[in-house]
């Protein structure tokens, strides 16, 4: 970790988005749940842009679930680094992570079925 104080120049940040998208690319190919919300927000946005009703609830929803998922997935690497072994802590941690990942993709299911939901039902019964 560099702490310089230095101002962020451009190559520095290429740099660091670099990193993150490193990362980005490693949970895509490590975490099948990762891969379902991706694709289950693709199908979500291109159903928002055909309905022609707005993204950005969609956006804000499917952002909010794949951060948590990130977090989540750094949060058990970190766990398996520091307690490789059964300890209560690391459960509370491991779980803790694993309950807002849920708690996210409930609120983008309400999300979705409350944006989506009507237009989607009156072209099915129109
Ligand atoms: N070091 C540990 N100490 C205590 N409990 C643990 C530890 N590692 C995992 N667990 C618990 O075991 C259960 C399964 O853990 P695991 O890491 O396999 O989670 P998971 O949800 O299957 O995650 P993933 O499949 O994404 O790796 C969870 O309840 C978790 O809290």
């Amino acid at each position: 970790m560099r702490s310089d104080g230095s101002a962020l120049s451009p190559s520095r940040w290429w740099r660091s988005a670099g990193f993150a998208w490193a990362g980005v690319r490693h949970v895509y190919r490590t975490q099948a749940n990762f891969r379902i919300e991706v694709w289950a927000g693709v199908l979500a946005l291109g159903l928002a842009l055909g309905l022609g009703v707005p993204l950005s609830p969609i956006l804000l929803a499917c952002g909010l679930v794949l951060s948590v998922e990130l977090l989540n997935t750094a949060l058990e690497a970190v766990v398996d680094l520091a307690s490789p072994e059964w300890h209560p802590l690391a459960k509370v941690a491991k779980d803790a992570a694993a309950g807002a990942v849920l708690v996210a993709s409930l609120g983008a299911l309400g999300v979705g079925l409350a944006v989506l939901g009507p237009p989607l039902l009156r072209l099915l019964t129109g």
